[in-house]
């Protein structure tokens, strides 16, 4: 019998009047897809991203339903530096949300510094701790993360996957590496389309007006194909936008304000 192959599901978009509204109900969407998680598997695999994005989640500090030891977390994207540098991703989300909750410390899967020197072997060894995590767990060819959570850059760059890059079109990888991001700091590793596109949900998370204009181009004008137009997970996956108002503010299909 042939395959029935279904077409990813469109994006669901929720706006917020303010940023508070926005940050409560993303922690209670990520309190919830725990609970199925935990229920189902006894754990929460999880990816994070940098930039914006760990500040949005001071709404699980404090929060007694976060149930930090199932929580298995990954970085979506990080930078080439050492754990502690201003540019690290680890080092903002310690700094906004781990050194502020309960989480494991081994449950954070952080890349290995000793291979800085050499990006094919850093890349190499983050993509071994997501295949002891992953691969005997799912048995699956790539890894299904309960949840990713991606912020989008003006220029529409998610992760470290930039505008035009070669990057674009990994297939294989579950993570690449680059050396010449067109953001500071240059060297980097990123999950890749692959990986984002077999998790059960994807969130991307835009506020304030930087994001306006880019966030019109990648909801309204997908067949432009910036990068976090790309993020397509494939059914039954979900992609979901959590974005305010100043935000939303040039999108041509308004979606409804969020009622809480
Ligand atoms: O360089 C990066 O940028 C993106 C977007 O950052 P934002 O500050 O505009 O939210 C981020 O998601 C990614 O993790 C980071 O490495």
């Amino acid at each position: 019998m042939a395959a029935v192959h279904h077409a990813p599901n469109p994006p669901v978009i929720h706006n917020f009047a303010t940023t508070d509204a926005l940050v409560d109900t993303l922690a209670n969407f990520l309190i919830k897809t725990q609970k199925d998680a935990i229920d189902k598997k006894g754990r929460f695999t999880i990816a994070l991203s940098g930039g914006s994005l760990p500040k949005m989640l001071r709404g699980l500090i404090g929060n007694p339903a976060t149930k930090w030891d199932k929580w298995q977390v990954f970085y979506a994207d990080e930078r080439a530096v050492p754990l502690d540098h201003p540019d690290s991703n680890h080092n903002l989300c310690t700094q906004d949300l781990f050194s502020k909750v309960p989480i494991p410390k081994d449950h954070v899967h952080t890349i290995d510094v000793s291979l800085l020197d050499d990006l094919e072997e850093l890349s190499d060894a983050y993509e071994k701790e997501l295949i002891r995590e992953f691969a005997q767990k799912d048995a699956a060819r790539f890894p299904v993360f309960d949840l990713i959570l991606l912020g989008m850059g003006p220029d529409g760059h998610t992760c470290s996957l930039f505008p035009g890059h070669e990057l674009l079109a990994e297939e294989d990888r579950w993570v690449a590496y680059l050396e010449d991001s067109p953001k500071p700091p240059p060297k980097r590793i990123t999950l890749t389309y692959p990986v984002i596109n077999h998790a059960a949900k994807v969130i991307f998370v835009a506020t304030g007006e930087g994001k306006a204009e880019v966030l019109s181009k990648v909801l309204d004008r997908p067949e432009e194909g910036l990068p976090a137009s790309r993020v397509k997970p494939a059914f039954p996956g979900q992609v979901y936008w959590f974005i305010d108002a100043p935000a939303a503010a040039k999108l041509q299909q308004q979606p409804s304000p969020v009622n809480l």
